[in-house]
């Protein structure tokens, strides 16, 4: 875990202005991308919009509400005038330019993992615990996108019917690891499909019409991979319930930018499917999608461009006769909710302090 090497002091000058100036940090990015066309779509107030990226993309251009932007390379003296910086340019830049975002005056709404288990940067998801944001001391981070993902539809069940332990395998689409993941699962899907030979480049594993363990780091010890335990420690700090047992299996598969994630769920007491199904169905950022007559369920393909999470198979855990456990399956954009989305909801919450 990095964490801050100084505390950083709340500014009054970090009061965000209805009508802020935001820079993003890594534009060219996935994520960037994404998160551009997030501002356009929730129409969100803006008295400027800063491009920044690596050294690689200045001179280049992103269309933005039907202007060219340019694209400018990023360096400490970036940040004059901005009000919110959402950074998306993987953990070392954020460790790196953060706090320069910081002193000129921005807030920080961090998407890399660089800050999440610091407890002087709340970690937020809006449906869950977006009263955090206003204990911001100039960074708040964005989680991992199966803790977002995870934590929409798990959190009204907590909140509901006391969860006890949860189970989890996930379905995790390309975009997780970035935009040359997703174009190497297009160049070596088209390759197999000449019947021709491809040497992958980003990802560790052949990707076309296969499937892999989480390309994250493996702890020899344990023998969980980054990501899976991303997923376990910012879930409890999310939700607020620090020693929940999770377990959890990362498995990337051949899907564009969607994740998947089958979810067991214990309670303390038993509870029925259909009570599950009926909080979920007026759940915040839940999208309900549970039609056992024509075998219809949560599918990447439905969870794209969608900002809801899709949620159903809701079912008893035949594997628990006690019936206080729960099956279900989840769908969401790991770009937009995943990511994107996310931030952009959390600058908005931003706006109105
Ligand atoms: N839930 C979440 O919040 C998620 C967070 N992430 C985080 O977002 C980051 C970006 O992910 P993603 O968009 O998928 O990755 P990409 O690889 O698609 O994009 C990386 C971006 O960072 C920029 N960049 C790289 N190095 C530098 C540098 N030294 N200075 C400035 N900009 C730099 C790149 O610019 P250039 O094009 O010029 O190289 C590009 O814009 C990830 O590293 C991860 O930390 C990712 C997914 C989900
Ligand atoms: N790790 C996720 C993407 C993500 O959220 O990454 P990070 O936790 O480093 O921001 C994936 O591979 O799909």
């Amino acid at each position: 875990m990095l964490t801050l090497e100084e505390p950083l002091q709340a500014a009054p000058h970090q009061v965000v202005p209805a009508t802020p100036t935001v820079a993003i940090v890594g534009a060219t990015g996935a994520v960037g991308v994404e998160l551009l066309h997030c501002l356009e779509a929730r129409n969100f107030p803006l008295a400027g919009l800063k491009l920044l990226a690596s050294p690689r993309s200045a001179g280049r251009t992103l269309r933005f509400r039907n202007q060219e932007l340019p694209v400018e390379a990023l360096d400490e003296a970036s940040f004059e005038g901005v009000n919110v910086a959402l950074f998306s340019a993987g953990s070392g830049v954020s460790k790196r330019y953060a706090a320069a975002a910081v002193k000129a005056g921005a807030v920080v709404v961090d998407n890399s993992s660089a800050f999440r288990m610091d407890p002087d940067v709340p970690l937020v998801v809006p449906e869950v615990n977006g009263a955090a944001i206003a204990s911001h001391r100039g960074i708040i981070a964005n989680p991992n996108c199966v803790a977002i993902i995870a934590t929409v539809p798990l959190w009204p069940l907590h909140q509901r019917h006391r969860i006890r332990r949860v189970t989890a395998a996930t379905y995790q689409a390309a975009s997780g690891a970035g935009a040359a993941a997703m174009e190497e699962l297009r160049e070596s899907t088209a390759a197999a499909l000449r019947g021709e030979a491809f040497t992958p480049r980003v990802l560790p594993h052949p990707y076309a019409f296969n499937l892999f363990s989480h390309n994250a780091e493996v702890d020899p010890e344990s023998g969980y991979n980054g990501e899976e335990l991303k997923v376990i420690a910012e879930t409890r700090r999310i939700m607020d319930v620090p020693a929940l047992p999770i377990g959890i299996t990362c498995v990337r598969v051949p899907v564009l930018r969607a994740h998947a994630i089958a979810l067991t769920v214990e309670f303390e007491a038993p509870v029925t499917p259909e009570e599950v199904r009926a909080t979920l169905a007026g759940a915040p950022g839940v999208r309900l999608v549970d039609d056992r007559a024509a075998n219809h369920f949560p599918m990447p393909s439905e969870a794209t461009g969608q900002g809801d999470v899709l949620a159903g198979r809701i079912r008893p855990d035949l594997g628990d006769p006690s019936g206080r456990s729960v099956a279900l399956f989840v769908a969401g954009d790991q770009l937009l909710k995943g990511a994107a989305l996310n931030a952009v909801q959390i600058a908005e919450q931003l706006l109105r302090r």
